[in-house]
This record gives structure tokens, sequence and C-alpha cells, in this order.
């Protein structure tokens, strides 16, 4: 593995009594993309503040490779400002942290994010999608090192989503970009991360490397992986197990070999498991 972005060791974050993370070490490798799972309340949001440095370990440590390194931050809902335009919210990374505005970088983002149509329109005159496009393309406009991604696309309808996670993982691909992902959704996970890790009661329960991301959320039915990662969350969340995903229905129906191709996607996942997600 190349570069570390950044070492959590056995770091451990209390609200109170309550162990909010506990003894959770991760590293963070440059170019890589990191998904993290698990029911509410596991600790998500607390490694996150940890990552954008709201928040510092009560014990063990966080070791950044440089001090200078530029986070870009895209949480569920777009947080524009609504008396900026488009364009100026998407700008308005850059004016904060270099008081200067690339205006062609800014041009070029709203381009590739289609919303350079909205671009004089304020906030609560475009649709959630796009506002969502606007923040990505805020936070891309800084130019970060690492994308802090907190359910990005859980407020938007299946098709906006699936075409955004598209574009997102062509970008971090193609800029180089290391992320890290907080997701509830298994596929999403499976299109967007090289590594895979679960959180539960503050703790890191699993790890999967995902040596081969999904082309897209139809493919991620198919993922190698998907039943292991579906085996563990459910015995995370109890609740989750009883509801058939439709999605999974309709795959379990494709499947002509049945038990032979899960057995099959099981050892593969096994084998892919085995291919751990440092360290
Ligand atoms: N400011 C706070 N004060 C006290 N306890 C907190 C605070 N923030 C979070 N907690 C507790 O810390 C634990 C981890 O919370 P966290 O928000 O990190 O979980 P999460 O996995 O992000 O949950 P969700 O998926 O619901 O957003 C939970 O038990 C939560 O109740």
């Amino acid at each position: 593995m190349g570069t570390v972005l950044a070492r959590l060791r056995r770091a451990r974050v209390r609200y109170g009594d309550v162990d909010a993370l506990n003894d959770v070490s991760l590293d963070l490798a440059a170019g890589r993309q990191l998904a993290v799972l698990g029911p509410s309340g596991a600790g998500k949001s607390t490694l996150l503040r940890l990552l954008t440095r709201e928040l510092a370990p009560d014990s063990g440590s966080i070791e950044w490779s440089s001090s200078g390194l530029r986070e870009g931050v895209v949480r569920q809902q777009p947080l524009l400002f609504d008396w900026l335009t488009i364009r100026e919210n998407v700008a308005l990374g850059q004016q904060f942290r270099a008081n200067h505005v690339d205006q062609d970088l800014v041009g070029e983002l709203m381009d590739l994010l289609g919303i350079t149509p909205v671009a004089h329109s304020y906030p609560d005159q475009v649709s959630g999608g796009q506002a969502q496009r606007a923040s990505f393309a805020r936070a891309l406009a800084i130019r970060p090192d690492l994308l802090i991604l907190d359910e990005p696309f859980s407020a938007l309808d299946p098709a906006a989503r699936a075409d955004l996670q598209l574009w997102l993982r062509r970008e971090l691909t193609g800029r180089g970009l290391s992320s890290v992902l907080v997701t509830h959704d298994l596929d999403e996970a499976l299109v967007l991360a090289d590594d895979i890790v679960m959180i539960a009661a503050g703790r890191v329960t699993r790890r999967w490397a995902n040596p081969e991301p999904a082309a897209d959320q139809a493919a991620a039915l198919h993922h190698p992986l998907r039943r292991s990662l579906r085996e563990a969350y459910a015995c995370l969340a109890p609740a989750t197990q009883d509801q058939e995903d439709p999605r999974t229905a309709q795959a379990t129906k494709d499947r002509a070999g049945g038990q032979a191709e899960d057995q099959a996607g099981t050892a593969a996942g096994r084998t892919a498991e085995n291919h751990r997600a440092a360290p």
C-alpha cells in the first residue's frame, strides 16, 4: 500500500460515560476509498468528526501525513447558503480557504456535475439532486486530498443516487483522491469502496478489501462480497434480516443455479475477505 494520509491507532472517544469509539485503528491510504458501515449509534459520525478534526481522541492517536491536507466534506443535506446563488455556493469553499476563486475550476466542476444551467439560481429554486451536486462541486473545488462523505446520497431519489455514485467513483479514481464514506447502503459501499469496515458499539468489528468494486448498483447485487456484508450487517441490526430487499429478491430469482451459485459467491467472498483491509 502507498502513502498513508491518516493513521488512527487505538483511538477512543467518549461523550461523558458513552464510549462512542473504542480502540479503533485504521489507515486511510492515498488514492483508496473507504466505506464505513454500521447501525445507528455505532460511532460512524464520531469517526468522521475525528477525521474532520472537530474532535481529538481521548486516548490513542490520529497521525496525519501532512498538516496541510485538504478535506472536502459532503453531508446528507447540501447545506447551501440560501442567499447565495448555486455558483457562489460552489465557489465558497475556495473563497474561505484562499480568499481567491478559481473561476475556471468552478465552471469545470459545475459542467461536470450538470448544474451550469442553474448557476444563477438560488438553492430554494433547484431540486434536491441539483443542490447535492452543488455540494459535491463545492467540496471538490478546494482540490481536496480527502473527501469525507457522510451519507451524501441518502436524500436523493434512486436514479439521481445511482447517477451521482457513478460520477463520484470516476472522479475519485480519475483525480487520485481518497475518500471516507459513511453509508447504510451495502450496495453503495460495493460500488464506491476499495476497503469496507463495519463498526458496532464504537468498535471495528469486520474489515473487507474490495478488489473489484461493482460497476453499478445492479452489478452490486451479484458481487461476491455482498452476502458476507449482508450477513454481518444483519447480525448487528436484526430488524434488517427480515426485510427482504426487493432488489435482492429479484437477484435471487435471476440466479439460475440458486444454491450452488450462492455457495460459489460465498467462497469468492471469503477469498476477497482474506485479502483484508489494512491494518
Ligand atoms: N454529542 C454527544 N453527546 C453524547 N453522546 C453522543 C453525542 N454524539 C453521539 N453520542 C453517542 O455516541 C454514540 C455514537 O454516536 P454516533 O453519532 O457517532 O453514531 P452513528 O453511527 O453516526 O449513528 P447514526 O447512524 O444514527 O448517525 C451513540 O451512542 C450516541 O448516542
